[in-house]
């Protein structure tokens, strides 16, 4: 039974866990905190019994909320279901988990009147990349010759174009800072009248809104009490600038989590300093965790060499005691030509799924990049086996959408009687949808209705989806879910869809790949879980995997041509090997192959660049080595 309500005195982190006394303080905290921790130390743990210990306490005052920031929409996802897990979703209610695009993006769309005039956009803006804004202003307005701007200026082009905070200075004729300052104006009003601007150009408007408008302010910090920062290493000047402007020097709370030794964004602007800066601005105090919860032993063994060749401390990281000495298996394999690479990852894999009774997605697939290029043969030979693997790219954003979540939710448990979890969120979420609220007097009146209504539903759309025989049938199956939802309270609802044609996108793109599984199983239940990925294999680069965590971890293309950055980033990239390396529990192998074929030749791989890695690997004296 989760309780609702106890003193601060009493309260007692949720699930059993126990925490080190430095992350009990951390929770239970009313400063500002930093909290630096190397991998599964438990910090986004931590952050979700921190929401926890302030909503079942009420330290975050009813209507008040919480609001945490990460960088991936799965990762959003993910420290919210923790948080509902641990303290049910009537008081998770008040948690509020958004990447900092998702917060910045409903800032601007909440308040785009209140932006000065020169820089308000279009209602119905677009997001572009970069690339796309500077292709399109070179193509229409602009040539490169009369611009008094260097090669190497042009080529950072899309790193300048929102570091600076608004209002731009408009700079003299030619120079960089007028090229800027054109693209924005270009973005802004330049094209047909509709905006079309970067999700970093979005944080620097929401920034200059928010600036510019006290009342705006005002309304943000009084609606969050505390605010959760994760992965903060990753965070750049922008984003910073963004949260210091709405919470410097408010009464409001922050947490921000991260480890230095996972930053694998500065590629993308995150600032070097951000730890600092955040402790200096918001008078922060610091939290060290020495725990790693998630490896065995063996395998923090190796993690220690990587953590002491990155910051060049020696620490003394304690695993958990569910652990013996000995757990832990970390091995490089080699092999002499990808092919055989594949049928030997494929028979193993296989092997284990059967002897230790793993599921496919206790195994995690990583490849540094070009995930076609290194795990394609790999997936080909695990069907051979009937082992389902998948590029999980295409998949996390859209398993991550909360309405796509919804529908597979009231789907499945409209067909299965035994999806008791399903039916319980989706009920649940219904209702708040429908707009009902316990502090209703007609409350209870009326959820007798609405669950005669709901039972009512489910039955209509069982019967709906046990007679689609085609996609279009499909189609219409799933508007049944949306009419029963009503797609204008959907959007009230979750405002992020309320942008032009995303909800459709979205839909489209649910439509088009439930689809795909239904018709190559037959089963609605196995395709709805085969959709959210339990049935199969993730394959990700490194960038994917961050923050998620695996019983093994198998790294194809421990190679220099994989690392191909290595010498100009090695710090870098030594932290992206460290992030592959600790998503794994129990077993990690790293697998190099004689040769690849690379767009049809067949190319020579080497390890002399990337020797450094193999050394560590080898230092750490538990690495065994396999020849096949
Ligand atoms: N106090 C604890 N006791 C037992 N298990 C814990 C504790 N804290 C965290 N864990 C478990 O350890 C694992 C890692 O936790 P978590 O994901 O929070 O770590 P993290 O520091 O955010 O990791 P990373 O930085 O590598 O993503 C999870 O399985 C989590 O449930």
């Amino acid at each position: 039974m989760i309780k609702l309500r106890v003193t601060p005195v009493d309260w007692k982190p949720s699930n059993g866990l126990i925490l080190e006394d430095r992350a009990l303080e951390t929770v239970k905290s009313s400063t500002n905190f930093y909290v630096i921790a190397g991998p599964g130390a438990g910090k986004t743990e931590l952050l979700a019994q921190r929401a926890c210990f302030l909503l079942q306490t009420n330290t975050c005052k009813e209507p008040r909320k919480i609001l945490a920031i990460s960088f991936k929409k799965d990762a959003a996802k993910n420290i919210e279901e923790r948080v509902k897990g641990r303290c049910g979703d009537e008081l998770a209610r008040r948690f509020i988990s958004k990447t900092y695009d998702s917060f910045a993006k409903g800032l601007l769309d909440h308040f785009r009147k209140a932006l000065p005039n020169d820089y308000r956009l279009s209602l119905n803006y677009e997001i572009a990349s970069n690339q796309e804004i500077i292709d399109r202003y070179f193509g229409a307005i602009r040539s490169l010759d009369n611009l008094n701007v260097s090669k190497e200026q042009i080529n950072n082009l899309k790193n300048y174009l929102a570091t600076n905070k608004l209002p731009l200075y408009s700079g003299s004729s030619g120079d960089i800072n007028e090229l800027i300052y054109d693209i924005w104006m270009y973005c802004l009003k330049g094209n047909g009248n509709k905006s079309e601007i970067t999700f970093p150009m979005v944080s620097r408007l929401s920034e200059f809104l928010i600036r510019s408008n006290p009342k705006v302010r005002s309304s943000i910090v009084a609606t969050y009490s505390h605010i959760f920062l994760d992965e903060f290493q990753d965070t750049t000047s922008n984003q910073y600038d963004l949260i210091k402007t709405c919470f410097y020097n408010t009464e409001n709370i922050l947490t921000a989590v991260g480890d230095n030794k996972q930053r694998i964004m500065t590629w993308a602007g995150a600032d070097v300093e951000v730890f600092n800066k955040f402790e200096i601005d918001f008078k922060a105090k610091k939290c060290e965790l020495l725990m790693n919860y998630r490896s065995a032993p063996r395998l923090v063994e190796v993690q220690k060499i990587l953590i002491k060749k990155l910051s060049s401390n020696e620490v003394n990281v304690s695993t958990s005691e569910k652990w013996s000495k000995n757990d832990g298996i970390c091995e490089v394999w080699n092999f002499n030509n990808h092919l055989e690479e594949a049928k030997i990852l494929a028979s193993k894999i296989a092997q284990w799924i059967n002897s230790e009774k793993l599921n496919p997605n206790d195994i995690c697939i990583i490849a540094k990049q070009q995930l076609d290029q290194y795990c394609t043969s790999v997936i080909e030979k695990l069907n051979e086996h009937e082992v389902r693997a998948r590029n999980e790219t295409l998949f996390q954003d859209l398993i991550s959408e909360e309405f796509v979540h919804l529908v597979l939710d009231i789907v499945k448990c409209s067909i299965s009687e035994k999806s008791r979890d399903e039916w319980a969120n989706s009920r649940e979420m219904t209702r708040y949808i429908h707009g009902m609220s316990i502090e209703d007097d007609l409350y209870f009146t009326k959820l007798r209705i609405f669950d005669k209504n709901f039972k009512f539903a489910l039955k209509e759309i069982k019967n709906k989806f046990s007679g689609v025989k085609s996609k279009e049938d499909l189609k219409i199956a799933l508007d049944e879910v949306i009419n029963f939802l009503g797609k204008k309270k959907l959007i009230d609802f979750f405002p992020q869809y309320s942008q032009h044609n995303y909800f459709e996108q979205i839909y489209n793109k649910l439509h088009e790949y439930l689809w795909n599984e239904y018709s190559s199983c037959g089963d609605w239940v196995y395709a709805i879980e085969s959709l959210k990925g339990l049935h199969s294999i993730p394959i990700m680069t490194i960038h994917k995997s961050k923050g998620l965590e695996y019983d093994t971890v198998i790294f194809i293309g421990l190679e220099d041509d994989a690392f191909w950055t290595f010498k100009r980033q090695t710090e870098e990239d030594i932290c992206a090997f460290f992030v592959a390396l600790s998503r794994a529990k129990k077993r990690v192998i790293f697998t190099f192959s004689e040769t690849r074929i690379n767009n049809g030749y067949i190319r020579k791989q080497r390890r002399i660049n990337i020797n450094s890695l193999y050394q560590m690997l080898e230092q750490s004296g538990v690495v065994d080595v396999r020849n096949f």
